[in-house]
C-alpha cells in the first residue's frame, strides 16, 4: 500500500493532499495545473514536500516529522512521461538494460519475459530513432518495469500515440498492473483513458481533492 498525505507550497496555491494506493491503478484527474504532476514528481523524490509523510508499506520514503528524504535512486519508484527519455542513438536491448539497477542473475529472464510480454521481440537490436510512438512506449515500459519498481508512475504515457495503439497499450498496461501487482498512479487527461485503466480515481481542484468524489466519479463511469 502506498500512503500519501502532503504538503508542498506552489506558486498560486498549496497542495495539500492525502490518498492510498493498494496494488491496483489510481488515476488522478483534474484541469490543467491542478497539481497532479507535482504529486507524481514527490513520490518519485523528484520534488520534496514542505511536510507530510510518503510511505510504501512500512518503507518511509519521505517524512518531515522524522526527517526523512530517500533520493529517487533508492525509492523503487520507476517513473515514465510522455517523452518517454529513451537514448534515441543506441539499440533496444540497451535502452531496457539501462533500467537494471544492479545486475542479478535472473535479470536475463526478466529482460526475456518483459519483451515476450509487451511483443518487441523483434526489435531487440533496432535503433530508437526507427520505431514508431507505440514501440518506443512498449520500449519505455519495458525499462520501466527492468527496473522491478514497488511503484510505477505514469504521466500522460499514452497521450502522443494514435486511438488504435493507445487502446491496444491500455490493455497491455492493465495486464501487465494484473501480473506484477505493485501500485500504479496514472495522470491522464482523457476521461476514456481513465475509466478503461482505473481501479480507484483523484479528482483534483487546485491541489487539493475536489468535493464531491463520489459524483465525479459517477459522472466518469457514465461516459
Ligand atoms: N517546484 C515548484 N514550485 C512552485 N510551483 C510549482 C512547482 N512545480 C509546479 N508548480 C506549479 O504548481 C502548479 C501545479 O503544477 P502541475 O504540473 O503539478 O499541474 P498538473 O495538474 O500536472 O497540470 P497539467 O495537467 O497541465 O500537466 C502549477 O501552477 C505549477 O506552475
Amino acid at each position: 500500500m502506498l500512503r500519501v498525505a502532503v504538503k508542498k507550497k506552489l506558486a498560486d496555491f498549496t497542495l495539500d493532499i492525502q490518498f492510498s494506493v493498494a496494488n491496483n491503478i489510481l488515476v488522478l484527474l483534474g484541469p490543467s495545473g491542478a497539481g497532479k504532476t507535482t504529486i507524481l514528481r514527490a513520490i518519485a523524490g523528484l520534488l520534496r514536500p514542505d511536510e507530510g509523510t510518503i510511505a510504501h508499506g512500512e518503507r518511509i520514503l519521505f517524512s518531515s516529522s522524522a526527517k526523512m528524504f530517500v533520493p529517487p535512486q533508492l525509492r523503487r519508484v520507476s517513473y515514465m512521461f510522455q517523452e518517454f527519455a529513451l537514448f534515441p542513438h543506441m539499440d533496444v536491448r540497451t535502452n531496457i538494460w539501462y533500467g537494471v539497477k544492479k545486475y542479478h542473475k535472473d535479470a536475463n529472464e526478466l529482460y526475456e519475459r518483459l519483451l515476450a510480454l509487451l511483443h518487441i521481440e523483434h526489435l531487440a537490436a533496432r535503433y530508437i530513432d526507427n520505431l514508431s510512438g507505440g514501440e518506443k512506449q512498449r520500449v519505455a515500459l519495458a525499462r520501466a518495469l527492468m527496473a522491478e519498481p514497488e511503484i510505477l508512475l505514469l504521466d500522460e504515457p499514452l497521450s502522443a500515440l494514435d486511438s488504435d495503439t493507445r487502446l491496444e497499450l491500455q490493455e497491455e498496461l492493465k495486464r501487465i498492473q494484473g501480473l506484477w501487482q505493485i501500485p500504479f498512479v496514472l495522470v491522464t487527461h482523457d476521461r476514456a483513458e481513465a475509466k478503461a485503466l482505473g481501479d480507484e480515481f483523484l479528482f483534483m481542484e487546485k491541489g487539493r481533492q475536489a468535493e464531491h468524489q463520489p459524483l465525479w466519479q459517477d459522472a466518469l463511469l457514465q461516459c
